[in-house]
């Protein structure tokens, strides 16, 4: 393995990862041209994902081996529960989306397969196991974020998605997360950093689906 072991981890879930990080659904956050039916599906989805994604950081904060990682999980989980949680709320607010759609929406498949696999990962994944998918998760949507023009659209359902994954504290938290699967990939056997590499790859599938359900 040459270089980091996230970067192996990226290079070998290719050409997903680079379809998720240029998605056309991002594109069209972008110039301000997303539908509002596909920004209300989307979100009403991805509050579900969310919920799931929530319970993951418990179960690193849980697993890691140090009081300083757990302090970093903290935190962004302070970030989770706060700033993108308003962010949702208003965001239903502004597309009139009933209580019972916020809460207990019907989940598309592509919701289901990503919850699906956090749970099984907070049920039995290691410490590794959870990083990586953690890492998938906010590693490509800092990614696509970082594409975003200077100019931002107007609405700011568009314009307040991009920034909630493009901004200095988001950013530092992406580099740290990536640095802690680095130090803890660095201790696996083969088998468990092949165990990581599939897990990373099956997120990375299950991102290009979830804006593919938004999408297409
Ligand atoms: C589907 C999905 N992946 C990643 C993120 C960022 O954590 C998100 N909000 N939604």
């Amino acid at each position: 393995m040459t270089g980091s072991f996230t970067e192996w981890l990226r290079s070998r879930s290719e050409p997903d990862w680079t379809a998720v990080v240029h998605h056309p659904f991002t594109d069209a956050l972008f110039d301000g041209s997303m539908p509002n039916s596909r920004m209300r599906s989307y979100l009403v989805q991805d509050y579900q994902f969310v919920d799931q994604f929530l319970a993951l950081l418990g179960a690193a904060l849980a697993r890691a081996d140090a009081y300083p990682s757990r302090l970093a999980i903290a935190g962004s989980i302070t970030v989770v529960t706060s700033d993108e949680n308003t962010y949702f709320q208003r965001a239903f607010d502004e597309l009139e989306v009933p209580a019972a759609e916020r809460s207990v929406p019907e989940r598309h498949e592509a919701t289901e397969a990503f919850r699906e696999l956090m749970a099984d990962m907070n049920t039995r994944g290691s410490y590794a196991d959870v990083l990586t998918v953690l890492v998938v998760a906010e590693w490509s949507y800092q990614q696509w974020a970082a594409r975003a023009p200077e100019r931002l659209p107007y609405n700011f359902l568009h314009s307040e998605w991009i920034t909630l994954h493009n901004n200095a504290a988001f950013n530092e938290w992406v580099r740290w997360l990536c640095a802690e699967l680095d130090r803890v990939g660095a201790t696996l056997d083969e088998r468990e950093q092949a165990r990581c590499l599939r897990l990373f790859q099956l997120a990375t599938r299950y991102e290009l689906d979830f804006f593919n359900a938004h999408w297409s």
